[in-house]
């Protein structure tokens, strides 16, 4: 994602940590460093396939045995880190990284219960690759987690990515990507952004996000347990873009920010929240990390809208059919991109438990929201007639 062809000072990669572990961190911080030799070396060789381990897993890799080897040594050193189970000073590159992770993996820190962590990796105003170009900013976030308090699995950690995103650098278009996917063609974002900002087309304004198609790494050709789902994630989508309002995966998917705000029409057309406390500061001042600490607490949600009627909707484990089929209802559009060259691509899971698993977690997702006043076969005749096209693609989904 740091290498998509776009002006690198404006972008920014948020990473959520929902397992809070220093071993991520850590990863991160060491990715951050290799950043600074990769992105040039992508950018002068024109690379394609810009995610390390995916271009130097294919023959092209042989190119640059001096690359190779700085990415190897990172790899490394993260493999070294979690078959320890720790991350000890060895490790370390130098003191500034040992007080980070020493500030919040104190004695009380566990998964479920322990402080939010930000950590700027990368902040764009400052930090510069080898060649002198600016990098992006790059955060850690691992939301703050009690026990007994919800935390709304990931629709809750998209709506604090959301809400620190905001205070810290405020973008209007967000990508969401799960964290076993890859970015495999640096135009993606282009080719989103010319659905959103299309100057020449009446509906554009309304376009709420822009769905890349789940498109998958490692499935052989007999695809036993139908990973590909060809069904949910190629074919209905084509119908559903005709009429607008494609369904959300939940991955690679570029939202406007505004659209997770509210209807259309009840949005301003340039809401730009907290600009004056934000105007100046770097990301990692006090002032700002404050901010963004505060909005990745527990207790920030309790008694608004969030996850109601604003961000990602809760009470389904699938929040995302279930987001977008909200925006949809509310009357913004969907449009669905499926370039040849796929743009983003995942993993599977390849043992028959995992498969079962994932499709229990789906089914249970779909019958919560079958089971909620928003029933797709009835709510959408109340709000937009046009989602209630997405209701073959729910059942699809239900009954495969
Ligand atoms: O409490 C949680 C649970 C999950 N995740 C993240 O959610 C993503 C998806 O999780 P994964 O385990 O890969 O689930 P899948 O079943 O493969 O996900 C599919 O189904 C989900 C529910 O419909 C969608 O959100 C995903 O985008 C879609 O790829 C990952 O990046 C996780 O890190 C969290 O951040 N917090
Ligand atoms: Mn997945």
């Amino acid at each position: 994602m740091m290498v998509f062809d776009y002006p690198m000072e404006k972008m920014s990669v948020y990473v959520s940590d929902d397992g809070g572990s220093e071993l991520t961190l850590f990863a991160f911080m060491e990715a951050a460093r290799f950043a600074r030799h990769w992105l040039p070396f992508c950018r002068e060789n024109k690379i394609q396939e810009r995610c390390p381990e995916a271009y130097f897993g294919s023959l092209d890799g042989e190119q640059s045995k001096e690359m190779k080897d700085l990415y190897e040594e990172m790899k490394g050193k993260i493999e070294r880190a979690v078959m320890q189970g720790c991350v000890t000073d060895d490790l370390l590159d130098g003191e500034d990284a040992r007080i980070a992770l020493e500030k919040y993996w104190t004695a009380g820190f566990t998964r479920r219960d322990h402080p939010a962590v930000i950590e700027v990796l990368l902040e764009s105003s400052v930090d510069v690759d080898i060649t002198g170009h600016p990098l992006p900013n790059l955060v850690y976030i691992s939301r703050e987690k009690k026990r007994g308090v919800d935390h709304h699995f990931k629709a809750g950690a998209l709506n604090v990515l959301m809400r620190a995103s905001a205070t810290m650098t405020n973008a209007p278009v967000l990508l969401t990507l799960d964290c076993d996917m890859i970015c495999n063609d640096p135009q993606a974002l282009q080719r989103a952004l010319c659905h959103l900002l299309d100057p020449n087309e009446e509906a554009s304004p309304k376009i709420a996000f822009v769905q890349f198609p789940q498109r998958f790494r490692g499935v052989d050709k007999h695809d036993i347990y139908d990973n590909e789902f060809s069904s949910i994630f190629r074919i209905n989508p084509i119908g559903l873009d005709g009429l607008g309002c494609t369904n959300h995966v939940g991955t690679g998917c570029f939202f406007r920010w505004r659209a997770l705000h509210g209807p259309p029409s009840s949005v301003p057309m340039h809401t730009n929240s907290n600009c004056s406390e934000r105007c100046g500061k770097m990301i990692n001042s006090e002032a700002i990390l404050r901010m963004a600490h505060d909005v990745a607490s527990c207790d920030y949600e309790h008694g608004t809208k969030w996850g109601l009627e604003i961000g990602f909707w809760y009470g389904s484990l699938v929040e995302d059919f279930y987001t977008g089929y909200q925006l949809n209802c509310e009357g913004w559009k969907s449009v669905f991109c499926d370039p040849d060259e796929p743009a983003f691509l995942g993993d599977v899971p390849s043992r028959l438990n995992d498969v079962l698993s994932q499709h229990k977690r789906w089914m249970i997702g779909l019958l919560e929201v079958a089971f909620s006043k928003h029933n797709p076969l009835i709510y959408f005749i109340k709000t937009n007639p046009i989602a209630g096209f997405t209701t073959p693609s729910f059942l699809s989904g239900a009954f495969p």
